[in-house]
């Protein structure tokens, strides 16, 4: 392939900081918010926002159809936080039926999944397949609960999160080893925002070289 087309799923949320990043990589990065723009690409990045809100507006937009047919065709696909919960199989959460994810990945994601106490936090953590630590930001993020078979996991809560963002005991148990980044095939998601980590382009770098290797 010459250089990749990356669209980016823009009816909300953080579409710039993914368009720059995709650029910086090496691909060409195009808002996608219309049909014919998800047929032009090879790739698509869906960015964090509001899953709920994204799930009314792909319906709105007359994309939720299409989508969901291109990634079952095996279309790659990148989803950082909420792009997550939309490429998941299910959400574990009763109160949101409004969120309908399009089943790309197999796991079971759990919207807001840190709580209250540690709602939106930062730390290191180690991520397959890159070599020293990666700088992730949470912003009331879901984990993943569940895998599937042939999901590989990426990255995982470190210890420690737990003492330093909260100080509240009962809350602070079961964060660290919790699944925050994972990979299936050519569909890769995180819980984190490294669209935000300025001057880290390497999650992007790793999703691009899964869309040029298709
Ligand atoms: N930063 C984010 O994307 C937050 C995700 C949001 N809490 C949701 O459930 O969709």
């Amino acid at each position: 392939m010459g250089q990749p087309v990356i669209g980016v799923l823009a009816l909300q949320g953080g579409v710039d900081e993914h368009l720059a990043a995709l650029q910086r990589c090496g691909a060409r990065a195009i808002p996608v918010r219309r049909v014919e723009e998800l047929d032009a690409v090879d790739g698509i990045v869906l960015p964090g926002g509001e899953s709920t809100t994204m799930t009314r507006l792909l319906d709105i937009f007359e994309l939720y159809e299409p989508l969901r047919a291109r990634l079952a065709d095996g279309l790659p696909a990148y989803g950082s936080c909420a792009g997550m919960i939309m490429l998941a199989t299910s959400v574990d959460d009763d109160r949101t039926a409004a969120v309908r994810p399009l089943g790309a990945l197999d796991v079971v994601v759990r919207r807001n999944a840190f709580g209250r106490q540690v709602d939106s936090f930062e730390t290191d953590l180690d991520f397959q397949g890159i070599s020293d630590p990666v700088h992730a930001v949470f912003i009331r993020a879901p984990w993943v609960e569940k895998i599937g078979a042939g999901v590989s996991v990426l990255a995982t809560v470190p210890e420690g999160v737990d003492d330093a963002t909260t100080p509240d005991t009962t809350e602070r148990e079961g964060l660290a080893g919790r699944i925050v980044a994972v990979q299936q095939g050519a569909v890769l998601a995180t819980a984190f925002h490294p669209e935000l980590v300025e001057g880290d382009d390497r999650v992007h770098r790793c999703f691009v070289r899964i869309v040029r290797g298709r």
